[in-house]
């Protein structure tokens, strides 16, 4: 059907796949039947086109089992024609296939029809691959078995050529079928590996090592008899001599020069991809440095623009501290709920938050600035680390306040006692860590004794309780003002503290005591606020002292009845928690207006905060958030109500330390107080005594002159040796008033200020 292309007529299998691997003649052969089955058949390029490449041939092979597959006739796999798999099933698979075409071919020519395909079976017995190359190691040496017999195919195409083929004619056109092969199968392999040394090599070198290279197998011995007769001669046969026709030689020699052209172009074709890759890979090369310079200028503005955020907000920090506001911290609990939605919509690092009412995706978004903001995955420890300077600040003899505020169910039970609320000893608050934080630095500083003292109160229904009494029913305190019109507690138990575990122990104490109760929001709700204070006293070597408390409260959460559904007694408590929170705001809000009047006294709990409100303290404020977007109301409230806190000024905070010298002055003058208060009192019981017997003698003597009063007498003596030149005498009921005033004055600066007094009066004394 395709005419010759170069097998005997009894070929090898090996022969026969090997001239049927290209695809070309089945591809031809098949559109013969099917005219255009395969549209596009890669043929061997001519000597001017591009060389086809192996993929291009395995092309050919493809389309056409798919063809054979359309016409429902045997196939085989594509990798059945590879050299390697040459065992007696992939023939036979290949011989079943080539041979039901040809049936099929015969009955469409008989029939004109399409029907039923019988095809022929392979003469091939299964045989392996070894057995295959082992059998065929010489070329006419096959049996019939061995080899197909190709006879009648052949005999349509050989009927019209010259009848009666010789035996040299047929033996050349072997050979030269053979040689077609071999260069075939070098230039396949050579494509398919694309080896640089093979390509390297100069073109006609490489055919003629290709050749020999082939020629010297055993198997084509005989092929080498032919092309080289003289030499064959000598050895097998010297008197058979084959002769070569010069246009046989030509053809020969077109061929290999067609090769040598397709090796040269390949060659070219190999140095033009070269230059290509290497080109790209320079441009790549040169993107890569693009890029990563690209990155290193994105990295530094980052690292930049880190920097200063980190310097802003410590020069925020700074200046709040200077002005002493009190500090805003505000941490987002996780999400409890998995199917709410959150209302956080962004959490800067410069301490910016964004909320907005997710069910209400059209309402504006806030934005808050706070201190700081810890998200819903920071942990106890990093809010600790945060605040520990602060904390820290008490063994210095500054008051410190921190006060955990929020909605109900927003965590600051868990922030302040820890996730047990303060049950476990496993799982620890900032107030356990705290205290263990200022035993760790009173062991530190050897040359400071400290003696710490704890005291711990809830305020229930406006009520103040003893939590570290036994009986806390029995144990209602009462708040006290002092003398430096601030608010105490002197009934409160002050129980001193060794170590950490002594503070776990009465901590312990103090949670069993809380009032807490279940709500719909808080499984285990806080129905107090209860306050943690430390007392730490410190005294140097030198005799220097510093005293100073810190306060740890947790207050109780704000809550809607509505939703936390509080009935009766929880009820009651939520009205007395929203009051007392709400007397909390007004007191914020005078502060951060700067009024001239704070209504401290309208609840217990600004009452007892009224020195870290509006005192020297340093203050925290932790605003405690829930994210869920049910919360959003009260996250509002509590963000807005953070935000006003820290505009709140409470003036530079003051260091209570006093060094050995100001202590003995300071006695001195507590001394000195004593002595004027007693010759105060002298004065007054003579003054008293003088003007008994005074009106006891006006009585008896009517008509006579009123004696000069003694007083004025002793005023004038005392002041005229005591005074000070160019003053004005002191009244002696003014000294008194102010001696009465200022001898219980307990505060320091009160003590300063009556010493200061003291000192104008001491020449009164002396
Ligand atoms: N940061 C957090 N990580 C994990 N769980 C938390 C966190 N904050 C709070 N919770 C959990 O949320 C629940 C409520 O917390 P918590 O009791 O501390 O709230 P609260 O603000 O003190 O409430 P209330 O004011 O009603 O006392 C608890 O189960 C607690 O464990």
């Amino acid at each position: 059907m395709v005419g010759p292309f170069g097998l005997t007529h009894c070929p090898s299998e090996q022969e026969f796949v090997a001239a049927l691997r290209n695809g070309i003649v089945l591809c031809k052969a098949i559109n013969k039947i099917q005219p255009g089955v395969v549209p596009k058949v890669v043929a061997n390029a001519p000597c001017d086109s591009q060389p086809s490449t192996a993929f291009q041939y395995f092309e050919n092979i493809r389309n056409f089992l798919v063809a054979v597959q359309a016409l429902k006739l045997p196939s085989f796999e594509a990798s059945d024609l590879e050299k390697d798999n040459l065992d007696a099933g992939s023939v036979g698979k290949i011989v079943d296939c080539v041979n039901s075409l040809k049936s099929y071919q015969e009955r469409k020519k008989c029939s004109g029809t399409y029907g039923p395909v019988k095809y022929m079976k392979s003469p091939l017995a299964p045989r392996s691959a070894i057995h295959v190359q082992s059998e065929n190691v010489t070329l006419g040496s096959s049996t019939p078995q061995k080899c197909l017999d190709l006879t009648e195919i052949d005999a349509e195409g050989q009927s019209s050529q010259n009848v009666g083929p010789n035996m040299e004619d047929c033996a050349f056109a072997e050979a030269i079928g053979k040689l077609q092969r071999i260069i075939l199968d070098c230039m396949i392999s050579c494509k398919e590996n694309l080896n640089q040394d093979v390509l390297k090599k100069d073109p006609v070198t490489l055919v003629g090592t290709i050749l020999s290279n082939q020629l010297e197998k055993e198997q084509f011995k005989p092929l080498l008899q032919l092309i080289s007769p003289e030499g064959a001669a000598t050895k097998n046969e010297p008197n058979q001599h084959i002769e070569c026709s010069n246009s046989q030689n030509e053809n020969r020699l077109r061929l290999l020069e067609a090769q040598e052209s397709e090796l040269l172009e390949l060659k070219t074709m190999f140095q033009e991809v070269k230059v290509d890759f290497r080109s790209l890979q320079t441009q790549f090369q040169d993107d890569i440095t693009e890029l990563g310079h690209n990155i290193q200028g994105i990295s530094k503005a980052a690292l930049g623009y880190n920097q200063a955020v980190k310097e802003n907000r410590n020069l925020y920090n700074m200046l709040q501290e200077v002005r002493g506001n009190i500090r805003v911290f505000c941490r987002i609990r996780p999400l409890m709920n998995s199917k709410s939605i959150s209302s956080i919509e962004h959490v800067g690092n410069d301490g910016s938050i964004m909320v907005c009412d997710p069910y209400k995706p059209q309402t504006t978004r806030k934005i808050f600035q706070f201190n700081q903001i810890f998200g819903p995955t920071t942990t106890q420890d990093e809010i600790y680390r945060e605040t520990q300077s602060l904390i820290r600040s008490v063994m210095d003899g500054y008051n410190v306040c921190i006060l955990a505020y929020g909605q109900t169910g927003s965590g600051k039970t868990h922030t302040m006692c820890g996730p047990s609320g303060g049950l476990s000893s496993n799982d620890l608050g900032i107030n356990y860590m705290a205290l263990n934080d200022l035993f760790t630095i009173s062991t530190s500083r050897e040359d400071v004794k400290y003696d710490i003292r704890v005291q711990m109160v809830e305020i229930y229904n406006e009520q103040v309780r003893d939590l570290l009494s036994e009986d806390t029913s029995s144990t209602k305190l009462d708040i006290r003002s002092s003398s430096n019109g601030l608010f105490n507690l002197p009934d409160a138990k002050m129980c001193p503290v060794q170590s950490p575990s002594d503070v776990m122990t009465l901590m312990l104490l103090g949670e069993k005591h809380r009032a807490s109760g279940p709500t719909a929001m808080n499984n285990r709700s806080s129905r107090s606020h209860s306050i943690l204070t430390v007392h730490v006293n410190g005294k140097d070597i030198s005799g220097n002292v510093s005293c100073s408390c810190l306060h740890l409260v947790d207050l109780a959460g704000s809550e809607r009845v509505d939703r936390s559904e509080a009935t009766g007694d929880r009820l009651k408590e939520a009205q007395h928690i929203n009051k007392s929170l709400s007397c909390l705001g007004d007191v914020i809000t005078a502060l951060a207006q700067k009024n001239s009047h704070i209504p401290y006294r309208n609840s217990k709990l600004t009452q007892l905060l009224q020195s870290s409100l509006g005192g020297n303290a340093k203050t925290l404020m932790l605003a405690h958030i829930s994210p869920e977007g049910e919360s959003y109301v009260e996250t509002l409230s509590t963000l807005k109500f953070a935000q006003r806190a820290s505009t709140v000024e409470l003036g530079t905070a003051h260091a209570n330390k006093e060094s050995n010298d100001i202590r003995e002055l300071k006695e001195q003058v507590e001394t000195l107080k004593k002595a004027l208060a007693t010759k105060e009192f002298e004065r007054s019981s003579l003054k008293l005594k003088e003007n008994t017997v005074t009106s006891e003698r006006t009585k008896q003597l009517p008509q006579r002159t009123p004696p000069r009063p003694r007083r004025l007498s002793l005023e004038t003596t005392s002041s005229e040796k005591g005074s000070i030149p160019g003053k004005p005498p002191k009244s002696p009921v003014s000294a008194m008033t102010f001696n009465r005033d200022h001898g219980t004055a307990r505060d320091k600066e009160c003590r300063i200020d009556g010493f200061n007094r003291t000192k104008i009066h001491g020449s009164v004394i002396q």
